[in-house]
C-alpha cells in the first residue's frame, strides 16, 4: 500500500478578502502561515515522513509548503514545481469578490463557476493586463488558459499525475503535494472516480493535511484529514459557502 498526503494551501490574502484568485499569485495571510505550520506540526507528531513534494507555481502553494516542511526539519527535500497543480484559471473573474458576483448574479450562477464540471467562467481577454500569457514561469502562451472548468484543470493535472507524481509513487517515495483546491478537487475526481455532479459539493479546506492510501494500482483504499475530522468538515463547509451574497 502507498500513502501520499495532499495539502490546500493556507488561506491566502485573496481567500480573505473572498475573491476569485485562479493563477493570480497571492501570497498566504499570517493565519495561512500558522495553518502550514500547524500542519507541519501534525505531520511530525503524527511520524509522517517524505521522500518527494510537488507543488505549484504559485507562491501561496510554494509557501505552505515551506512552512509545512520548515516544522518537519525537511526544507531539503527535493520539490518538483509543476505550473499544471497550479489552481483552475478563473478566467475574467479573477480579482472580482465572491459574494458581490452573487448579489449581481444570483447563487446559483455563482455555483455554476465555481464548482460545475464543464462550464467555464467568463474568459480573460489575452490582451487584458490580469493574462498570464507573458509569465516567463510558464512554458508558452498555449500552456496558459485565458479561463477552465473543472474539466480542463483535470486534463491538465492528469498529465502531471501520470507522467511524474505516478511513476514516483511506485518507485516508492512517499509524496507529498502542496496544491490549491480545484487541483486537488481535480485529482481527487480522477482517484476516487467522483461523477460530475457530485464532484460539486467537495470543498477541500485550507492547510489541513489530507491522506490517501492507496492500493499497488494506485486506486484509493480510503482518505481522511489528519487532526480533528469535524474541524475539516466544518473548514470544507465554510469554503462551500464563499460564493454566496
Ligand atoms: O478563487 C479561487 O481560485 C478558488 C480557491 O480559492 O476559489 P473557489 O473555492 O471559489 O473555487
Amino acid at each position: 500500500m502507498y500513502k501520499i498526503v495532499l495539502i490546500r494551501h493556507g488561506e491566502s490574502t485573496w481567500n480573505l478578502e473572498n475573491r476569485f484568485t485562479g493563477w493570480t499569485d497571492v501570497d498566504l495571510t499570517p493565519t495561512g502561515v500558522s495553518q502550514a505550520m500547524s500542519a507541519g506540526k501534525l505531520l511530525k507528531a503524527e511520524g509522517w515522513d517524505f521522500d518527494l513534494c510537488y507543488t505549484s507555481v504559485l507562491k501561496r502553494a510554494i509557501h505552505t509548503l515551506w512552512y509545512t516542511l520548515d516544522e518537519m526539519d525537511r526544507t531539503w527535500l527535493p520539490v518538483v514545481k509543476d505550473y499544471r497543480l497550479n489552481e483552475r484559471h478563473y478566467g475574467a473573474l479573477q480579482g472580482l469578490n465572491k459574494a458581490d458576483m452573487a448579489k449581481q448574479y444570483g447563487d446559483e450562477q455563482v455555483l455554476v463557476w465555481r464548482r460545475s464540471y464543464d462550464t467555464p467562467p467568463p474568459a480573460l481577454e489575452a490582451t487584458d493586463p490580469r493574462c498570464e500569457r507573458s509569465d516567463r514561469r510558464y512554458p508558452d502562451a498555449s500552456a496558459v488558459p485565458l479561463t477552465e472548468c473543472l474539466k480542463d484543470t483535470v486534463a491538465r493535472v492528469l498529465p502531471a499525475w501520470n507522467d511524474s507524481i505516478a511513476p514516483s509513487i511506485k518507485l516508492g517515495k512517499r509524496v507529498l503535494i502542496a496544491a490549491h483546491g480545484n487541483s486537488i478537487r481535480a485529482l481527487i475526481k480522477y482517484l476516487d472516480g467522483i461523477s460530475e455532479t457530485d464532484i460539486v459539493h467537495l470543498n477541500i479546506p485550507n492547510g489541513i493535511p489530507l491522506v490517501y492510501e492507496l492500493d499497488e494500482n494506485l486506486k484509493p483504499i480510503r482518505h481522511y484529514y489528519l487532526g480533528d475530522a469535524e474541524a475539516a468538515a466544518a473548514a470544507a463547509a465554510a469554503v462551500a459557502s464563499q460564493g454566496k451574497a
